[in-house]
């Protein structure tokens, strides 16, 4: 089995970039605008330079495409922007909004046969059993998110979720991984002890969303490929948990470290 051929990078920004980010969305939507930066200080309180600093910070860390015309420049926010926007989103709704759920929508679909290998190896069969409180059924059942699914799926990011960790085995090291507790909604049907897992490292594209459950989930709900499934995300915590420790999650399976504040 070959080792990552992706994995998520860590594109983060400062807050004040962020803020100029929101600004560019906000004064143009997420398609292509024209930006001054003179009128983009003014909305931020800062200086024509520092506006002009800012959407370059944005534009290196792939959050903008910029061209720059004799009179300002056109401005597009990426889809990688929207994604640091809707985490930005998922953060508010998490702190306003008292049952925070997030629904994606897909079709099953076949993977690369690896997902067994995965589910079954030991350093995360052991995981699974003690935080998520199962022996899932070995392999994952792949869904293939719609645009607009794959675009909020990083709304995840603000929700609690069960961390898997890295772990040495005899001569690799296996990546950490994110799970998030999900009820699986087919037709009239639904399961609801399944989770999504999203690994660190993984082979697939952010199109790609794969679920682990006790049982396998196409006998459960005599589901075929191309199939429509609704995946509802919900807040999850560690089965083992003294109460309830969960972290809060990150959809690209980026390492996002203790939640305790000292
Ligand atoms: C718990 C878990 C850990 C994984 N860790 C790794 C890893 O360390 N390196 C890697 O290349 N892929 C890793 N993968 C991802 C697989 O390469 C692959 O993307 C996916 O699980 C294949 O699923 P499929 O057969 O259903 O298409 C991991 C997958 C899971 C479920
Ligand atoms: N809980 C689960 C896990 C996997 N599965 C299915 O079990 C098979 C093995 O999973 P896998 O991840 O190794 O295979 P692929 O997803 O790559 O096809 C696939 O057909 C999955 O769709 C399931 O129905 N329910
Ligand atoms: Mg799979």
């Amino acid at each position: 089995m070959s080792d990552a051929t992706a994995t998520n990078a860590d594109t983060d920004v400062d807050p004040a970039a962020l803020a100029a980010l929101k600004h560019v969305g906000l004064v143009g939507g997420l398609s292509e605008t024209k930006v001054s930066c003179a009128a983009l200080g003014d909305r931020l309180d800062a200086s024509t330079q520092t506006a002009s600093r800012r959407l370059q910070t944005l534009e290196s860390a792939g959050y903008v495409e910029r061209d720059v015309v004799s009179d300002g420049q056109w401005v597009r926010v990426t889809d990688a922007g929207e994604a640091a926007l809707r985490a930005e989103y998922a953060d508010y709704r998490r702190l306003f909004e008292s049952d925070v759920e997030i629904s994606l929508r897909g079709s099953v679909t076949g993977g690369m046969g690896e997902g067994r290998h995965y589910i079954t190896l030991p350093g995360y069969a052991e995981q699974f059993r003690e935080r998520l409180g199962y022996d899932p059924f070995p392999g994952t059942l792949n869904v293939d998110l719609t645009e607009e699914s794959v675009r909020r799926r990083s709304e995840m990011a603000g929700i609690d979720a069960v961390p898997i960790d890295a772990w040495e085995g005899e001569d690799r090291t296996y990546g950490a991984a994110t799970c998030y507790g999900v009820t699986l909604v087919a037709g009239d049907e639904r399961y609801e002890e399944v989770h999504a897992i999203v690994p660190d490292r993984t082979h697939h594209d952010d199109d790609q969303l794969e679920l682990i459950a006790p049982d396998r989930l196409r006998d459960a709900l005599d589901l075929d490929d191309d199939d429509q499934v609704e995946v509802r995300v919900e807040p999850t915590s560690r089965a083992d948990g003294p109460d309830g420790e969960a972290r809060e999650g990150d959809a690209d399976g980026n390492d996002v470290g203790e939640t305790e504040v000292a």
